[in-house]
């Protein structure tokens, strides 16, 4: 299988929509773009694709409420702009992915939902709820309490981020030029267009330029990071061309368009990398013989039933160890509950969670995805 083959081969796409793009260059938002986009991201659901898109526009499309043609260059200006636009922005997704009877969600993050550690979990599990259920997130940067992104306009990391947590095969990032090339093409008029790399290739630095784009700014510099950060956690990154015809549904056939930046280690290889960069555990559980067995020859996730003992003092999705009964480490993983709530639940059949802690939270301690085999 060539790599483009990945596209086609995909479970779960994350589409990340620039506002130059977007916008058209300032002129509002561009309705019959976004219903042509619309129409190949609802063809590629009835594949059996699950979508995130990541949008961005929110700024530019409050600019044009507001009447204002210049993007405003004060703080708190740019972030009015962004909660007026905002609204505006996700009606006009709403009514376009209605046309196919698709229903969007509006999700705002920031980045610190993805330092934080039970931040990390509560944004995770809302987007698989989301996608189990057959809606399609769309994306923006919560601009009101967070202002990177519109200060170096730069969604492109938020588009990485969303693939991390999704667990996304393929990042799809939509901007105004065909791809990445070997210079910035506004700049360099004999600049060629790559094709295919790997995402850490340390000589596509020197090609990708910031912005010098009128309303996104964060340029090729901000994909390339945003597709190693991707790479990070075993997506391939498509950096194409928005305005390309059908660019969606040809991008899914496998036709060679953009640049194709690739992971240099599979989906489940990169995840457990990943986890073994947060190494630093706050607590520790006592396994029973049957549990310890599940995890480490069934590859199944940890319920509260076959824990004997709750030891730390730990929040929901910090990094826990469990051990043996004689005291042998198994495994290590994102917990589902802190450590107030584990010691109520544990050595307790799943279904009895709801009336031990007066909520209803997931049925496991550990889920398998969160979690690492020790000595594996
Ligand atoms: N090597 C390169 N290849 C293509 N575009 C480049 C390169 N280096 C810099 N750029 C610039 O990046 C811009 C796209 O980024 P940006 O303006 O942030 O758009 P978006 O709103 O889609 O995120 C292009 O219009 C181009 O001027
Ligand atoms: N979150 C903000 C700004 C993000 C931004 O400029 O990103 P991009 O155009 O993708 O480089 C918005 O929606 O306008």
């Amino acid at each position: 299988m060539s790599e483009r083959g990945r596209l086609k081969t995909a479970q779960r796409w994350v589409v990340k929509i620039g506002s130059a793009l977007l916008t058209d260059e300032g002129r509002g938002l561009a309705i019959d773009q976004i219903d042509g986009w619309v129409d190949q991201l609802c063809e590629l659901r009835s594949q059996g694709i699950e979508l995130v898109l990541v949008s961005s526009g929110a700024v530019a499309a409050g600019m044009e409420k507001l009447g204002r043609k210049e993007r405003p260059t004060a703080l708190n200006e740019l972030q009015a702009a962004a909660a007026v636009g905002q609204t505006r922005l996700v009606q006009t997704w709403e009514s376009s992915f209605q046309r196919h009877n698709v229903q969007p969600a509006q999700v705002l993050l920031t980045h610190a939902d993805h330092s934080n550690r039970q931040r990390y979990l509560n944004a995770r599990s809302a987007l698989r709820t989301l996608l189990d259920m057959g809606v399609v997130p769309v994306v923006n940067e919560n601009d009101t309490v967070v202002t990177d992104e519109i200060r170096f306009g730069d969604n492109d990391t938020l588009g990485a981020l969303v693939a991390n947590l999704v667990e996304a095969d393929v990042l799809v990032i939509l901007t105004d030029q065909e791809g990445l090339y070997t210079a910035d093409p506004r700049k360099n008029p004999d600049a060629r267009l790559m094709s295919e790399a790997r995402a850490q290739d340390s000589t596509l630095d020197a090609m990708a330029g910031g912005g010098s784009g009128r309303l996104g700014r964060g340029g090729m510099q901000t994909k390339l990071r945003a597709a190693r950060q991707a790479a990070a956690s075993g997506a391939a990154t498509v950096i194409v061309g928005g305005k390309i015809e059908n660019v969606i549904s040809r991008l899914y056939e496998q036709e060679s368009l953009g640049t194709l930046l690739l992971p240099d280690h599979e989906r489940m290889a990169a995840r457990k990398q990943w986890l073994q960069g947060h190494m630093q555990t706050s607590g520790k559980l006592v396994l029973d013989a049957g549990a310890v067995d599940v995890l480490r020859n069934r590859g199944k996730s940890l319920l509260p039933v076959g824990v004997k003992a709750v030891s730390g003092d730990f929040l929901r999705g910090e990094m826990v160890t469990c051990v043996d009964e004689s005291g042998r480490e198994v495994a290590r993983g994102l917990i589902n509950y802190g450590s107030r709530d584990a010691l109520k639940v544990m050595g307790k059949p799943s279904h009895q969670m709801v009336e031990l802690l007066g909520y209803s939270g997931e049925p496991e301690l550990l889920h398998r995805d969160n979690m690492v085999l020790s000595g594996c």
